[in-house]
């Protein structure tokens, strides 16, 4: 790889006496986007949450940014330049949508320009026309591009995206895939992880199958999609 962000190299994970990750690798480029694809419980949460610091890493080793953050506290792994979008979608639904960009903010680092709620504004329109309200009256879709946006007032280097076109109506998941691609344009890598092969295929450059907590593909994303037996074994088609 050219110049990685984050490397994960080996890790295994689990939940108590529960083992669910046996030793993942995946790598991401800087200001690529990969997707995590995998059925429902093949381990694609758990791998995030690993690398955020959410869950102990019992073997392996995580680099992000040239730093070891194995087991690094969640807000230090942010504070470096990881942002982290889970699935469920984490909004201050007491406050405005302006007021939940503003909890996000975060010194701008790496020389990019900072962002503001107006930039964010041009890349969700539709946070835009709702700025004064209360984020208690969002549908689903406008939540998590409000956590994404969110993280984004943090400046981070990278990102971590746990399903983003989950459960989404299909012009909210055009929107969805139009921000990721944004955020590339801008610099920002993206991990992110993902069931909808059109989704991935729409916003990443590289793919990796995981299947029972072990990587069975790793390839581009046009490799992915020529594989008819990877596609049919591991995912949801
Ligand atoms: N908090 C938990 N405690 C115990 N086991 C868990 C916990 N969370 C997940 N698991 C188990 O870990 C495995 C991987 O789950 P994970 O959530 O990572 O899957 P996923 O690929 O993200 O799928 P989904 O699309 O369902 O989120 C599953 O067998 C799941 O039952």
């Amino acid at each position: 790889m050219a110049d990685p962000v984050l490397e994960v190299s080996g890790i295994t994970a689990g939940y108590g006496p529960a083992e669910v990750l046996f030793g993942v690798d995946l790598t991401l480029e800087r200001g690529a986007v990969a997707a995590l694809m995998g059925r429902n419980g093949a381990g694609k949460s758990t791998t995030l949450k690993a690398i955020m610091g959410l869950l102990p890493v019992r073997g392996g080793r995580i680099r992000f940014a040239g730093a070891e953050i194995a087991n690094w506290a969640p807000y230090r792994i942010a504070r470096a330049g990881l942002g982290y979008v889970p699935e469920d979608r984490r909004i201050f639904t007491d406050l405005t949508v302006a007021e939940n960009l503003e909890v996000g903010r975060r010194a701008a680092r790496g020389g990019r320009p900072p962002w503001t709620p107006e930039r964010l504004y041009e890349i969700f329109p539709n946070l835009a026309e709702m700025r004064g309200r209360s984020a208690a009256a969002m549908s689903g879709g406008e939540q998590q591009m409000l956590t994404i946006a969110r993280t984004l007032m943090g400046n981070p280097d990278a990102v971590l995206l746990d399903e983003p076109s989950e459960g989404l109506a299909p012009v909210i998941v055009e929107l969805m895939a139009e921000a990721v691609l944004r955020m590339k344009a801008e610099g920002i890598a993206v991990l992110l992880s993902e069931q909808s092969l059109d989704f991935a295929a729409a916003v990443a450059d590289r793919a990796y199958v995981i299947e029972r907590g072990s990587i069975r593909f790793a390839g581009s994303m046009e490799a992915l999609e020529a594989d008819e037996a990877i596609r049919t074994t591991y995912l949801t088609v």
